[in-house]
């Protein structure tokens, strides 16, 4: 069993690789301090008066539970003594966070997802936070949002942190994806596995597919031909998933491969799909890609779509490689 804490790997990584400066290993080290105390709080449930809606609504338009809220704010409390840190961005706040007591001009933004997978927290069902850093362009002035809006390619960290039966928090600094899991007797993120691969091919897809009606030609054509099995097209059954919580649907294509898919339908035509792209689809695609398999939104690779807006959506398509070239292909025939 392996005793290597998150503190040493990002040591190690730092030793061998010299691609973590301290500041971002100190920076991931607080973020998964945060999500220890989030998942203490989640895994109070109905003890701790965290379950049920807040009564009040976000930028996204929903109505926020009051996990979504705690969440957030642990994240900002934890990160706001300033260190290296430029600002934040949420999904459950309309406009940038400027950290105020910042070290100097601080050389890293932060951006989540505070609780993924909202609808399932008052039926205990697993949820997560996804967070992505990126680096603070280099000028003396101010951060504004526009310092945000960077392409997923420019992450220099990117993991979430699945609250399910084990609290694992899943990483990547650009070497790879590596697995910590809670030992709450120590309090600490224990390494469980690293260098985790992605199987290119899969009989497993995850969709919800209460929305059939409303997709467009390549999906519905893609899912179809799983639902044929081995008489049809694809010569082979295939298996459906969909927990409704992306860091669990994403943690099961990391263990075992699987394709998962929000892709745009035409529910909401103007809406290129439900996820978003700074602090859902980046972080997991950079993972997803760090794991050897492949994220587009249908036509192009997620990691280089280039944001115009702190919360915009885009369809999502990600996991086993061959599968998600296949769907793409379907779009782009
Ligand atoms: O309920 P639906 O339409 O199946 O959507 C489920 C998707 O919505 C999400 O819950 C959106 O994330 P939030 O819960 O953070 O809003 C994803 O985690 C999940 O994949
Ligand atoms: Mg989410
Ligand atoms: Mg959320």
């Amino acid at each position: 069993m392996s005793n290597t804490s998150l503190t040493r790997y990002l040591v190690e990584q730092q030793r061998t690789h010299g691609h973590i400066p301290g500041q971002l290993r100190l920076l991931i080290e607080v973020v998964a301090r945060a999500c220890k105390r989030i998942s203490h709080a989640v895994n109070k449930g109905a003890l701790g008066d965290v379950l049920g809606s807040a009564g009040t609504g976000n930028v996204q338009g929903e109505i926020q539970k009051k996990l979504d809220i705690i969440a957030n704010e642990v994240l900002i409390e934890a990160n706001e003594w300033g260190g290296h840190l430029a600002g934040m961005a949420s999904e459950e706040m309309e406009g940038i966070h400027v950290v105020p007591n910042r070290y100097p001009r601080g050389e890293y933004l932060l951006l989540f997802d505070p609780l993924d997978g909202s609808s399932n927290i008052d039926v205990n069902v697993s949820i997560g936070t996804i967070f992505s850093v990126l680096r603070m362009p280099e000028d003396d002035r101010g951060v504004d949002e526009g310092d945000f809006l960077q392409a997923g390619t420019k992450q220099v960290a990117a993991g979430y942190c699945i609250y399910g039966p084990q609290t694992t928090l899943v990483l990547t600094v650009g070497d790879g994806v590596a697995m910590f899991t809670l030992d709450r007797e120590q309090g600490s993120f224990v390494l469980t596995q690293e260098d985790v691969r992605i199987p290119e091919d899969t009989k497993e897809f995850a969709i919800n597919m209460s929305n059939m009606r409303h997709w467009d030609a390549p999906v519905k054509r893609y899912i179809d031909e799983c639902l044929a099995g081995k008489e049809g097209p694809r010569g082979k059954d295939f298996n459906m998933r969909w927990v409704a919580s992306m860091v669990a649907d994403v943690h099961r294509i990391l263990t075992r491969g699987g394709i998962f898919m929000y892709p745009w339908d035409k529910r909401e035509p103007d809406k290129p799909g439900k996820l978003r792209l700074m602090y859902e689809a980046n972080p997991m695609s950079w993972l997803i890609e760090q794991a050897g398999g492949a994220a587009t939104n249908g036509r192009e690779r997620i990691l280089d779509l280039q944001p115009k807006k702190l919360h915009e959506r885009v369809s999502v398509i990600l996991g086993s490689k061959n599968e998600v070239e296949r769907v793409t292909r379907y779009h782009t025939e």
